[in-house]
């Protein structure tokens, strides 16, 4: 694909990197907008990396090409595409104060010093840095650290930021805080930012879309309610989120998904895709479940609440059936929850699980 003049902001045009036998990084598309928050999902060893080296320049892709505002950069080293980063392997320089470390990418494009102190006092600002510009690394909390880390891939005013998993130390609540941060920083300079984590609860906080990588491959691409209430491919189904699978069997002339081992039947479109046997994969997201006190007249799957998780607002119960299957049903805290022992009937809306033909 050529660039043109509506050409998108970043273009990522059919990029593979071949490390020896290792496919990397295998014919992936990207196109992002000036003013988007995208993460790359993806578990350990999906590529995630490798895709933010590319886009930086610290690494060459084996075929493909990447524009930056419609020029393609594909073999313009990292100091010449004008992207900011903040990766986690770049700490920051325990021995510098923070305004040396803010300082330091200004001097490596050898800027003025009027510019380098223009630069300096944006940061302190937009950052909150105020009054801790001449301390070192270890006299700052782990939030302001981040913040210097920020400051240092944007003081250089750069076209995009690159994120690779910047808040993997943090502990959650800072981590939580942090989350939000990042999204007003994007928000307020109007760049994108590209987010790399193996953490779907960051990747959903903070994005607009979400590319979901696995096996080197774009699986999905979406904006994240859309990847988190429709996924479409078993892979996200079960990466995002916390889902429960179940083995189903359709039934073409009843039009029933029944799901086997627990014997319980519910009404389904046909399944694209599916063999003769009509097996399916049923995906059922764990708050998704519905829970009521059994009776004689329940038609869900018969279970006994194993045990009972408190989780902030959520309570996690932990189910047993009657073959001894365990299934997690989340469901918000209320004050009459149930108890241990007690018999409920577990089942769901038919339009909020999701469907796949069966895998091998
Ligand atoms: N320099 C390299 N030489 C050989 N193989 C590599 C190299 N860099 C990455 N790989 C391989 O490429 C694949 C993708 O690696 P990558 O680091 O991009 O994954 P990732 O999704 O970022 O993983 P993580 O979340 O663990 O950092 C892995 O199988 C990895 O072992």
């Amino acid at each position: 694909m050529s660039p043109t003049k509506t050409a998108p902001y970043i273009r990522i045009d059919a990029v593979s990197r071949q490390y020896g036998q290792v496919r990397a990084l295998h014919d992936l598309s990207i196109d992002i907008d000036k003013h988007e928050f995208i993460a790359i999902l993806g578990p350990s060893g999906s590529g995630k990396s490798t895709l933010l080296r590319l886009i930086a320049g610290l690494d060459r892709p084996s075929s493909g090409k990447i524009f930056i505002k419609g020029e393609d950069v594909t073999n313009l080293p990292p100091h010449k595409r004008g992207i900011g980063m903040v990766f986690q392997e770049f700490l920051l320089f325990p021995h510098r104060t923070v305004r040396e470390n803010l300082a330091f990418p200004l001097r490596m494009t050898r800027e003025t010093p009027e510019k380098i102190v223009e630069r300096l006092e944006w940061a302190e600002g937009i950052l909150s840095l105020g009054g801790l510009m001449d301390r070192y690394p270890n006299q700052l909390s782990g939030g302001q650290q981040q913040r210097v880390a920020l400051g240092r891939g944007l003081v250089a005013n750069p076209t995009l930021l690159l994120l690779d998993e910047p808040l993997a130390n943090l502990d959650r609540e800072l981590r939580q805080e942090m989350e939000v941060e990042i999204r007003r920083y994007q928000k307020q300079l109007g760049i994108p930012f590209i987010y790399v984590t193996h953490n779907q609860e960051e990747a959903l906080s903070m994005s607009d879309r979400v590319a979901v990588i696995h096996k080197g491959r774009l699986e999905a691409l979406g904006e994240r309610q859309a990847i988190y209430d429709h996924p479409t491919t078993p892979f996200v189904a079960r990466f995002v989120g916390r889902s429960t699978r179940f083995d189903g069997v359709f039934d073409r002339s009843s039009g029933n998904i029944t799901i086997k081992a627990h014997d319980y039947t519910f009404a389904h479109q046909p399944v694209d895709g599916m063999g003769a046997d009509g097996r399916v994969d049923v995906f059922v997201k764990n708050e998704r479940f519905e829970l009521s006190p059994w009776t004689e007249k329940s038609t869900g799957i018969p279970c006994s609440v194993a045990d009972v998780v408190l989780r902030g607002p959520f309570v996690e119960y932990i189910l047993e059936t009657a073959n001894k299957t365990r299934i997690i049903a989340v469901q918000p805290k209320r004050k009459d929850h149930l108890s241990i022992g007690d018999r409920v009937s577990l089942s769901w809306d038919p339009a909020q699980c999701h469907v796949f033909a069966a895998e091998g």
